[in-house]
């Protein structure tokens, strides 16, 4: 991938009066720092020399403008830490705010293949170092390259041939630096990857405490846990190694610049080209020079985190939705809840089968049709398709003769309600929970929706009502209060087409009735299909649809289906023998 390199200089443009300042500040204190040794050079060369008599009023003097200049440099210190790292943090805020919301527009298929703890890894470690590169790079650099070539010049007009000397050393040390960069470059990435992995572990293991623990598979987890730290820490290990070269390769050439000057220096003075002041300023200067060197091995590093940091970033925010608005998609009025698959064929992936081929199936407004058949066949697949969470590969799903593709996504998803067996609820209250189905809903709109689910006694009955916290996924509450919950969100939501995915197969007797009776007065009006694989749960569906390998086999009432004695009434035998 081509470093965008527009892309990433236009998270400054907020705050570019801001950061202009700090560079600024930069820039002064810098030059501020030069001046020290040069007074240095005044007092040894010029004040301290024949008559000392008016020296010590000369040297309060000095002494004096050194405080001030040192207070000059202590705010303009503050300031660039201050606001400095202010600007990055915001930049980074701004970037991390970027990135969430782009993937919250990234489509099913694209979460089907991540693992959700390399993408929080991606939001908040990666982006972490570049705040520091946003603001430590340019501050730095300002502030180096003044002092460098501050120092170069005062050197050159010190001694012109030891300065050329120390200059040697310089074309060595960068093409060192370039050959390192490539180097670190990917040694962090790949340390940005092993991390990823561990975060990734951590949430799988943890999502899972449950079912980990009622395993006693904690050694198994702990054991694939250490696995990935391992490979983390042999990765860090790698990248410190190549700077420990890097560093100590740097560090050496440092010491045969000091002893280059020390050792020319001497023979200059012994020559008599060279006074004793002044090779005490060209060693104090010498320290301007070498310390932007030595400040180069670590930008170099921070410039790489940055970047690395940076390419992870992009190679998100540059994936594209695979399910998008169409430039003036149709936003619906007011939806009546045809449904009409023509046609349809779908796989999930291009090297993958066909889930369905060639389906057409028509559901009135109003109707309330069950989908029943072997498990795997595309139930719940042919479900996902009206909400448009996936593209099917030929035909089309229509809403009231409309086109999914042409519809508004949003206005096409606030007309479906989903009800799962697999619920999914926020940490949070139960209020929150429920309001979910509609941020804008009323209290009182919220409860009359619990009322409708037959949550609202057991709500009442709890710690702090509506406002007692369900924990992380709902888990201080039973399956089927969690049940109903889901089913108060739809209410709420009051789309006039449901689906219901098993919705009730994980309850028990009881549970069921209520939730049976809370899901009927839900389906009321609208149009609903039903994803069922306990028969007996459906008898009194208005059809009853039997998909298979082979598509949609029959259709028909539990009665008409019964009477045909095919798959529904060998499916239905089969289940009633189990019971
Ligand atoms: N996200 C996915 N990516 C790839 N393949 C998938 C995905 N989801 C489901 N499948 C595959 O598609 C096929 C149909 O799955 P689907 O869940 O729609 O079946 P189902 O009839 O609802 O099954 P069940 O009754 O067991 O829930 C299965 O072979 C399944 O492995």
């Amino acid at each position: 991938m081509r470093f965008p390199v527009k892309k990433f200089f236009s998270y400054y443009k907020p705050y570019l009066s801001l950061f202009l300042r700090v560079l600024a500040c930069a820039f002064i204190v810098s030059a501020v720092t030069l001046v020290f040794p040069l007074l240095v050079q005044h007092i040894t060369k010029d004040v301290l020399k024949g008559d000392l008599s008016g020296a010590l009023s000369s040297v309060y003097g000095i002494g004096g403008l050194m405080l001030v200049l040192v207070a000059v440099q202590n705010i303009g210190n503050y300031f660039v830490d201050y606001k400095g790292h202010e600007v990055g943090a915001r930049m980074e805020s701004d970037m991390r705010s970027e990135l969430f919301a782009h993937m919250q527009t990234l489509s099913f298929s694209f979460y089907d293949k991540e693992k959700t703890g390399r993408l929080m890894s991606r939001i908040t470690n990666d982006l972490l170092l570049l705040s520091e590169l946003y603001h430590h790079g340019p501050e730095d650099y300002v502030k180096y390259l003044v002092r460098f070539i501050g120092a170069f010049f005062i050197l050159f007009s010190i001694n012109a041939h030891l300065t050329i000397a120390v200059f040697c050393f310089f074309p060595i040390l960068g093409a060192f630096s370039l050959y390192f960069n490539k180097m670190l470059n990917k040694a962090l990435r790949r340390n940005k990857e092993r991390i990823g992995d561990v975060n990734a572990q951590v949430e799988d293991s943890l999502s899972g405490i449950r079912v980990v623990k009622s395993f006693a598979n904690e050694y198994v987890e702990i054991e694939k846990f250490n696995q990935a730290n391992n490979r983390f820490l042999d990765s860090r290990k790698k990248t410190y190694k190549a700077e420990a070269y890097f560093f100590n390769a740097v560090e050496t050439i440092i010491q045969l610049i000091t002893i280059t000057v020390i050792i020319f220096g001497s023979a200059s003075i012994v020559g008599n080209t060279l006074n004793l002041a002044d090779l005490i300023t060209f060693l104090l200067y010498i320290s301007f020079m070498i310390e932007p060197i030595q400040r180069l091995t670590h930008m170099s590093s921070q410039l790489q985190e940055g970047i690395t940091g940076f390419q992870r970033f992009m190679e998100i925010m540059n994936l594209k939705p695979t399910i998008e608005n169409k430039p003036n998609a149709l936003i619906l009025p007011e939806v009546h809840g045809e449904i009409e698959f023509k046609q349809v064929s779908f796989r999930y992936e291009a090297h993958l089968d066909h889930v369905l081929v060639n389906l057409s199936l028509r559901v009135q407004p109003g109707e309330y049709v069950a989908l029943v058949g072997p498990s795997g066949v595309g139930k719940t697949t042919l479900c996902s398709l009206i909400p448009r969470f996936y593209e099917v590969t030929n035909g089309d799903v229509l809403l009231d003769g409309i086109s999914v593709r042409d519809l508004d996504l949003r206005s096409l998803r606030n007309n479906i309600g989903i009800v799962q067996q697999d619920i999914y609820l926020f940490a949070g209250t139960v209020m929150e929970n429920i309001g979910y189905g509609n941020p804008a809903a009323s209290e009182e709109a919220i409860i009359a929706a619990a009322k409708y689910a037959n949550a609202h006694g057991f709500i009442m009955n709890l710690s702090n009502g509506y406002h007692t916290e369900i924990g992380q996924r709902g888990v201080k509450l039973s399956g089927g209060q969690k049940q109903r919950l889901s089913i108060a969100r739809v209410f709420l939501k009051n789309p006039p087409v449901l689906i219901l995915d098993e919705a009730t197969s994980a309850l028990d007797n009881e549970s069921e009735s209520i939730i049976k009776e809370s899901l009927e007065s839900l389906a009321k009006g609208r149009t609903t299909i039903v994803i069922a694989h306990r028969l007996s749960t459906i008898r009194n569906a208005e059809r009853i649809i039997v998909l298979t390998e082979d598509g949609i086999v029959e259709q028909g009432t539990h009665e008409a289906l019964l009477a045909r004695d095919g798959v529904y009434a060998h499916l239905y035998s089969k289940q009633f023998e189990l019971q």
